[in-house]
């Protein structure tokens, strides 16, 4: 049973996989560590319905920009019978790892999943708009303006990491995240 999960939320661009993979190196020091997201199982349903894929789709190529309107949609319809659909297969592929380290987290009830699943900690990552767009962010009207991506810009985030470019900050901020994750893994 998974100990610990490490709900990660940002815009698009602040650098969520960047940081995820990062504290997962960092983490898998003391624990074992699986690194997911909620939109894995999306996508890998979405690339099959529409034979698309899926190794693609995860990839920050032009692919995943073309059909992210319509995974949006396609994902918000399912959403609708089971809001914890895609989040309980993000937890479900590696059941026995210490932590999950979700990468992707957009909605409010997918933080409600996970805090109902077991005890996590929420992550949001912030970075500069310009920052943003130097790694590539473009603004897409009905996407950057929409629940997708706004859905937890209110939301109160156990930990707020600014992943700015400063390598030492950045690598100071994942220290203090790894000692929270530790104690939590403790008690
Ligand atoms: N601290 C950093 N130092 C150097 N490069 C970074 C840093 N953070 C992010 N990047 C780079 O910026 C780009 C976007 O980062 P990443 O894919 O992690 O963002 P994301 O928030 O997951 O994006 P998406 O909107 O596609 O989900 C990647 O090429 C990544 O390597
Ligand atoms: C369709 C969607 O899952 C795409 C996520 O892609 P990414 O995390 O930006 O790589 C977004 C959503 O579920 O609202």
């Amino acid at each position: 049973m998974v100990k610990l999960i490490v709900a990660i939320s940002g815009k698009r661009k602040s650098g969520k996989d960047f940081v995820a993979k990062r504290l997962a190196e960092k983490l898998r020091q003391v624990a074992t560590v699986h690194l997911a997201g909620v939109s894995h199982s999306l996508k890998q349903e979405y690339a099959q319905i529409h034979d698309l894929n899926y190794d693609e789709l995860l990839t920050d190529g032009p692919e995943k920009e073309q059909h992210r309107r319509d995974m949006i949609e396609w994902g918000e319809q399912k959403r609708k019978q089971d809001a914890g659909y895609f989040c309980r297969k993000a937890v479900s592929a590696d059941p026995n790892c210490d932590i999950c380290i979700i990468t992707d987290c957009r909605r409010t009830t997918d933080m409600e999943f996970f805090k109902n699943y077991c005890k996590t900690l929420a992550v949001r990552i912030d970075a500069d708009l310009e920052v943003r767009k130097s790694r590539g962010y473009i603004f897409f009207y009905g996407i950057d303006d929409a629940e997708s991506e706004c859905g937890l810009d209110d939301y109160k985030h156990d930990f707020v990491l600014q992943n700015n470019g400063d390598d030492a900050f950045l690598e100071k901020q994942m220290g203090e995240i790894f000692d929270i994750c530790k104690t939590l893994l403790s008690n």
